[in-house]
C-alpha cells in the first residue's frame, strides 16, 4: 500500500501543475500522492486538492501536507504532519474514521512516540541529504532506517534523496515504501519514472521475502 509515495512540487517539475504531476504519477503506478505547496492560498490549495482527490480516486491514496483543514475540506484520505505541527491526538479528534495521519521522524524515539500516539505511518526524514527541501538537514542514513523499521509495527517509509539506485537497499533495510519528489517529479517522463521505481520497489520486496 505504501510502495511508491509521490510528493508533488510544481517548482521542481518541468512546468507541470500539481494535478498533472498526480495524473502522470498515478498512471505510472504511484500508490500515494501528497499535495505539498507552501506558497498557495488556502482557497487555491482547496481547489487543487479537490481535483487531485478525483485524480487519485480508486488508484492511489491522496494526502495533504501540513494542512489538516484543507485535507478535511477536500475529502482527502489523510494528512502528513511534521514534528512542529499539531499533535496527532489533537488532529485525530477532528478527523473521520480511517483518516490517515503520517508524521516525519528522525529517530527511534520519535518513531515510537508517533506510533504510541496513533500514527498510521512514520516517514524517516531525510534518509539522505537532498536539495528538494532547503531545511531538511543532514541525512540520517541507512542504519537509522534499519533501527526505526525494527522498532515500530506501523508502516515506515523514507524520504529525502531517494532514487532508483538506492531504493533496493532501503527496502532491504525494512522500509515499507519510499517517498520521492525529484526522482519522479523532475524526471523527463513522470509516468515512466514512477513505473520504473514502482517495479524496483516490488522486486526489492520480493527479494527480501
Ligand atoms: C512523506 C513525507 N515525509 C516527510 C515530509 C516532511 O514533512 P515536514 O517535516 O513537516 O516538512 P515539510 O514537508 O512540511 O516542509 C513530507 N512532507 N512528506
Ligand atoms: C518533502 C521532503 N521532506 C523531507 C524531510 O526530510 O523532511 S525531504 C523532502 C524532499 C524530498 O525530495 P527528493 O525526493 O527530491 O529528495
Ligand atoms: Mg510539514
Amino acid at each position: 500500500m505504501y510502495d511508491l509515495y509521490v510528493v508533488t512540487d510544481e517548482a521542481l517539475s518541468h512546468g507541470l501543475t500539481h494535478e498533472e504531476i498526480a495524473r502522470r504519477a498515478v498512471a505510472g503506478g504511484a500508490n500515494i500522492i501528497q499535495l505539498r505547496d507552501k506558497e498557495k492560498s488556502s482557497r487555491e490549495l482547496y481547489e487543487i486538492a479537490c481535483k487531485m482527490k478525483e485524480i487519485c480516486r480508486g488508484y492511489a491514496l491522496f494526502i495533504v501536507n501540513d494542512r489538516v483543514d484543507v485535507a478535511l475540506a477536500a475529502g482527502a484520505d489523510g494528512v502528513h504532519l511534521g514534528q512542529s505541527d499539531l499533535p496527532i491526538a489533537a488532529v485525530r479528534k477532528l478527523c473521520p474514521k480511517n483518516f490517515l495521519i503520517g508524521i516525519s521522524v528522525g529517530s527511534v524515539e520519535e518513531a515510537k512516540e508517533a506510533e504510541a500516539a496513533g500514527a498510521d505511518y512514520v516517514a524517516v526524514s531525510p534518509v539522505f541529504s537532498t536539495s528538494s527541501k532547503s531545511d531538511a538537514g543532514a541525512g540520517h542514513g541507512i542504519a537509522v532506517v534499519r533501527d526505526i523499521c525494527s522498532s515500530v509495527m506501523c508502516p515506515v517509509i523514507g524520504i529525502g534523496g531517494i532514487n532508483a539506485e538506492n531504493t533496493p537497499e532501503l527496502i532491504a533495510a525494512g522500509l515499507d515504501g519510499v517517498a520521492v519528489i525529484s526522482a519522479v517529479v523532475s524526471a523527463p517522463d513522470v509516468t515512466e519514472a514512477a513505473r520504473e521505481l514502482s517495479l524496483i520497489i516490488k522486486t526489492a520486496k520480493e527479494n527480501r521475502s
